[in-house]
């Protein structure tokens, strides 16, 4: 169980997060809803430890450290004379056909160099290199942006796999679709905390959803 308790986050005067709670069980697959500047990158950036934050978060009972978490940001950068399969390899290890796999179900240029990639071939490559982490939780945010129609169905297999292995994904998307397609559970983020928990059976609510 990952559980978040009562993080509250402030820049300045400014509270974005405020006494938020949330618990994610395992095999969960999550979407979270929010404005835009609801806090939604405040909070993977808290659940990544790279912000600073007051409160809990919990895996398993103990202290979330990083080295449980992967996360996919929205924006992905890299170095330009990197070619696919070199930035491939630093994440997969012993794993390396897997990915090389993964990349060619993607048509992903292994031999080309990054800066030649289009920005939906690097959403693609970043993707691959966070699945190799292996974590047992993973964000992804905006995942869906700039991929193209087979890459979004590729993907949609990916969430069910880790759905298999038990993973927990959080998953900011401001399509809703796609949180429909892949998600168990979706939460929106409305004033700093979590204001409403939709099961899978409620999703149909969400088409008249209303933020306050
Ligand atoms: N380092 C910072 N210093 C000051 N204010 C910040 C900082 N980071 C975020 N904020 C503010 O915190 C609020 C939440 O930002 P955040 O990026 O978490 O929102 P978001 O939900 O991810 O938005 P979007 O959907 O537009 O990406 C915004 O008002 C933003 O301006």
């Amino acid at each position: 169980m990952l559980e978040i308790k009562n993080i509250s986050v402030s820049f300045k005067d400014k509270n974005v997060l405020q006494n938020l709670n949330l618990e994610i069980e395992e095999g969960i697959i999550l979407g979270i809803l929010g404005k835009n500047g609801a806090g939604k990158t405040t909070l993977f950036e808290s659940l990544y430890q790279s912000q600073k934050y007051n409160g809990e978060i919990l895996w398993q009972n103990q202290k979330l450290l990083r080295k449980n978490i992967s996360y996919l940001e929205t924006e992905n950068y890299f170095y330009p004379y990197i070619t696919g399969k070199e930035y491939l390899s630093y994440f997969s290890k012993d794993r390396l056909p897997k990915t090389i796999e993964l990349a060619e179900k993607f048509q992903l240029p292994l031999d080309k160099f990054v800066q030649y990639y289009s920005s939906g071939m690097k959403k693609k490559l970043a993707l691959i290199g966070m699945l190799m982490l292996d974590k047992p939780i993973n964000i992804l945010d905006e995942p869906f942006n700039g991929v193209d129609f087979e890459g979004v169905h590729l993907l949609y297999d990916i969430i069910r796999e880790l759905k298999q292995s038990n993973k927990i994904v959080i998953i900011n998307s401001h399509i809703i679709e796609t949180l429909f397609h892949t998600c168990d559970r979706i939460v929106t983020l409305e004033n700093g905390l979590i204001s409403n928990i939709f099961e899978k059976t409620d999703f149909e609510k969400l088409n008249h959803f209303k933020f306050v």
